[in-house]
């Protein structure tokens, strides 16, 4: 039999949390426990108490608590385990932050302009300093203080900015996620007017994963904290070991005032036995901080399998689902929907679900990377919502959908378009031509390339192309400067052509499974991209050649390569090193797993990985298989 309060212990800590959001005496607290330790679920339990409590007040008094949240998906979970209650507003950060400062249209003016005049002559005095005018260096800043002049130029004539936290900010007025951030931390800090709205707004603020929350609005937090503290409480819920963003505060919670609250948890209701023990081994290099698992888990299994770096992956990574399976006597490992495959950068799950050739080139395009990932980039939208759903329409042999998407689309089908056209019937059935002629490019199952797809679209006029694609298909100094006029900055961006030039040599079947990775119903996640959620079986791909990225380095973390330089002098100086930071995202990583976790590392050095592996105590000999 179970006994209740061994699973129970730190059922304590929900109780302390209601205390400080108690508005007669508020208090602040910092509760900072390890993975599937329940801080989220504490979150809603505090909160669903405080609407019980003390909500009609809040509604009367027209206030709120906020709840800031590190990505959209998680304030969506929050919000709906919270049944959308109005008194709260669960935001992520960006979303939150707008809102504080959005009507404020003349201090922003203010800021921004300061910021513009100080960047503008940092950037000039560079360029009196410069060797040469005619380097990549020297010709990026003159081309960065043209803008910013420019920018600094077109101020005056904005009557409201205006900021997407979900996209890229092209716009004239638009404002960039770090000056929405930077903004909103200097009136937080610096502005009593601004605390005032605040703290009667929000009388209670809370955290979630603070430990990554930018460090600048924390600190603008911790201000406001200190000037309202009769009237505001502020919560901050996360975990330093899951600390894997470089801009979020580091030694968060160190040096707090001594009149906050530090409720500790012990336990992890998630995982399985063995996974707890793993993390536990992880993170002792870092603080003593152990958990225990639930009474009733099993022990569960952990497998560190390492493969030579020239290994075909796809086949090793079936290899490993069938070992899996074989061990655990659990088919689901063989299953893809039902296994979550964690890999480093979001080119590796292109590479594997076969998306690359139109990935790879865009997502060189820094200013294309974010909208690449969260599926809004505007000149890839022509093929993925309009096309992509035109041509499962087409396959599914839904003609009536087929029209209907043409017709939502297509400007030929504009009523102007139809009134103004001399043969209406004429008309309708050259819309009906140039459909089957795009059609055709599927005929027999073919796969057609973009740029094909794209060419008729622009012959047969038949949807409205952004810009650039205008550009890349007629390529005539006609068109080009229509394309110069354009306002859209992406647009105006000659790498995005060049990187389109190659994008558009991808096979169309490639749009679909990019489509498939946006909507999260594939197997693969980022290490990055998981934290916060949990899965039965999980795979963890570590490969630093593949990932190509400069933040983490598995080499270093499993010995097979040294420290560099600076990961010395950062060491020396009690700094952050890039295999403290790996270490952390190991840990996210491996603690996403409940039932079972397998480890594939791709190295150079099988044996020295393995000998590491067990020295760290991370694994034992009969947990790995060098493949
Ligand atoms: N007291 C509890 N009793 C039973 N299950 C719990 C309890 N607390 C949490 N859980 C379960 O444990 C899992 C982890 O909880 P939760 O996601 O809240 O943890 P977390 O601390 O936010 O994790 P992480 O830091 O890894 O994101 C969830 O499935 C949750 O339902």
């Amino acid at each position: 039999m179970i006994l209740a309060d061994e699973n129970n212990i730190d059922d304590n800590v929900d109780i302390q949390i209601s205390e400080c959001l108690n508005p007669n005496n508020p208090k602040s607290f910092f509760l900072f426990a390890g993975a599937g330790s329940g801080k989220t679920r504490s979150l809603v339990k505090a909160l669903t108490e405080f609407k019980k409590n003390h909500g009609n007040n809040f509604i009367l008094n027209n206030q709120k608590i906020a709840i800031i949240t590190y990505t959209n998906a998680a304030a969506d979970e929050i919000k709906q385990r919270l049944k959308f209650d109005p008194i709260f507003y669960v935001s992520t950060i960006h979303s939150y932050a707008w809102e504080l400062i959005q009507l404020f249209t003349s201090d922003i003016k203010s800021y921004v302009k300061a910021r513009l005049l100080k960047d503008i002559e940092d950037l000039e005095l560079a360029q009196s300093k410069a060797r040469s005018l005619q380097n990549k260096s020297s010709i990026d800043r003159a081309r960065k203080i043209k803008s910013k002049t420019k920018r600094l130029e077109n101020l005056p004539n904005v009557t409201r900015f205006t900021y997407n936290p979900n996209g890229d900010n092209f716009k004239k007025d638009s404002l960039n996620h770090s000056e929405v951030i930077g903004i909103t931390a200097d009136f937080i800090a610096n502005e009593s007017l601004m605390q005032d709205i605040v703290a009667a707004r929000f009388p209670i603020i809370l955290v979630d994963e603070s430990q990554d929350t930018k460090k600048e609005l924390i600190d603008a937090l911790f201000t406001l904290q200190k000037a309202k503290k009769g009237v505001f409480s502020l919560g901050l819920f996360g975990d330093t070991m899951q600390r894997i963003y470089a801009d979020g505060k580091p030694n968060l919670g160190e040096s707090l005032p001594s009149d906050w609250v530090f409720p500790t948890k012990k336990m992890n209701h998630r995982s399985n036995k063995r996974i707890i023990k793993l993390i536990n081994d992880i993170r002792q290099e870092v603080d003593d901080q152990k958990q225990q698992p639930r009474k009733e888990k099993p022990e569960g299994i952990v497998r560190l399998f390492i493969a030579d770096r020239a290994s075909d992956k796809i086949v090793t990574e079936n290899i490993v689902a069938k070992k899996m399976f074989t061990l655990t006597t659990d088919k689901s490992w063989t299953e893809p929907d039902e296994v979550k495959t964690l890999i480093l950068e979001h080119h590796m799950a292109a590479i594997r679900m076969g998306f690359i050739g139109l990935f790879e080139p865009l997502y060189k395009v820094d200013r294309l990377k974010t909208s690449l990932i969260d599926g809004s980039l505007s000149t890839l939208n022509l093929f993925k919502n309009t096309i992509l759903p035109l041509i499962e329409a087409h396959k599914s042999g839904d003609k009536f959908s087929v029209m209907r998407i043409v017709k939502a689309n297509s400007f030929l089908f504009d009523k102007n378009v139809i009134v103004n056209s001399q043969d209406q019937l004429k008309h309708l059935s050259e819309i009906n031509d140039n459909v089957s002629k795009l059609l055709a490019l599927w005929a027999d199952n073919s796969d057609p390339y973009l740029k094909d797809i794209l060419q008729v679209i622009f012959e047969t006029k038949l949807f409205p192309l952004p810009n650039i694609f205008k550009v890349i298909s007629s390529r005539t100094k006609k068109e080009e400067s229509a394309f110069e006029s354009s306002e859209d900055e992406e647009e105006l961006n000659d790498d995005a052509i060049d990187a389109w030039d190659v994008a558009l040599n991808a096979k169309f079947s490639e749009v679909s499974k990019y489509d498939e990775y946006l909507k999260e119903e594939s197997k693969f996640a980022t290490h990055q991209g998981v934290k916060g959620l949990e899965f039965p079986r999980v795979v963890v791909i570590i490969d630093d050649e593949e990932a190509r990225g400069f933040m983490f380095s598995y080499d270093k973390l499993f010995g097979t390569k040294g420290p560099s330089a600076s990961d010395l002098k950062n060491e020396a100086e009690g700094n952050d090193t890039g295999i403290d930071r790996t270490r952390r995202l190991f840990y996210v990583a491996c603690s996403r797993a409940e039932e079972g976790l397998a480890v594939i590392a791709y190295t150079d050095n099988p044996s020295l990985i393995k000998r590491n592996a067990i020295a760290n105590g991370w694994f034992n000999e009969t947990e790995i298989e060098v493949l």
